[in-house]
């Protein structure tokens, strides 16, 4: 479970990115956070995994306080940021091995996740090359698998979908909702509207730092007494912000 409590953010000390921001995203739940360009999802996302730190506000995963238990709160999840371009000069085998040593991933376990991780993400063949020679899609699967590798119970994931194949694709959707049937929880923006109305139990659509709306896609439906596609409401909804 993630919770937010009154969480605002702002760079250059006027603009705020992140506006009085209040979200509970509880377990057994694929959370999807939505919103336009530099609506805020990013430094939401950033101050949740303790990147960087709110002007005001709460932030607690499973009951730990990124900021005064950053541990602790940082044992509980799994974040995989926007970019991918990371560790370039490390092997995929050494980046996931040095991710299993950080979360302190026992041997004996470590290894047989790493073979089903790469197995499911088609990587096997892959793990003993640099990750500078990987396409960005395979950077992509790479990052997901080493955030993966020590099995958190919440996923925090920053435009997953972004380069992946229709496969991989396939794949991480399918053990999103895994996951969260397991009775953990998935947090993840996208843009990919279509996916977030197949995919996700509950939304919120963020922009200028606030909440415009949080709830079902139902319930987005019958606030706007409306039975179009998420797409055609998220349009009308951010149209005039
Ligand atoms: N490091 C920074 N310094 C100054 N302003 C920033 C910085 N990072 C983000 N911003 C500003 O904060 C606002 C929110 O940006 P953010 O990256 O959180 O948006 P986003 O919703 O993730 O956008 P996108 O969908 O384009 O990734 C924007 O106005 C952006 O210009």
């Amino acid at each position: 479970m993630i919770e937010l409590i009154n969480v605002t953010k702002s760079y250059n000390g006027t603009n705020k990115a992140v506006d009085q921001l209040n979200l509970t995203v509880p377990n057994g739940e694929i959370f999807g956070f939505l919103g336009p360009n530099g609506a805020g999802k990013t430094t939401t996302i950033k101050m949740v995994t303790g990147i960087i730190r709110p002007d005001q506000g709460e932030i607690t995963i499973n009951g730990k306080n990124i900021a005064t238990q950053p541990l602790e709160a940082k044992q509980q999840f799994g974040y995989v940021p926007d970019s991918p371009d990371q560790f370039l000069r490390l092997k995929g085998l050494e980046y996931i091995n040095f991710m299993a040593d950080m979360y302190q991933v026992p041997k004996d376990v470590r290894g047989q996740r790493i073979l089903e991780l790469a197995s499911r993400f088609e990587m096997t063949s892959a793990l003993g090359d640099p990750i500078q020679s990987y396409s960005h899609g395979m950077r992509q699967k790479i990052m997901i698998m080493g955030v993966l590798v020590h099995n958190p119970k919440v996923w925090i994931l920053d435009e997953p979908l972004t380069g992946l194949d229709p496969k991989a694709s396939f794949t991480l959707k399918e053990m999103m909702r895994e996951h969260a049937d397991s009775g953990r929880t998935v947090f993840f923006s996208t843009h990919v509207l279509e996916v977030a109305e197949k995919l996700c139990d509950r939304v919120a659509i963020i922009n200028k730092g606030k909440i415009l709306f949080c709830g079902t896609f139902k319930e987005m439906q019958q606030h706007f007494q409306s039975d179009h596609s998420l797409e055609s409401l998220f349009l009308e909804l951010t149209k005039h912000e």
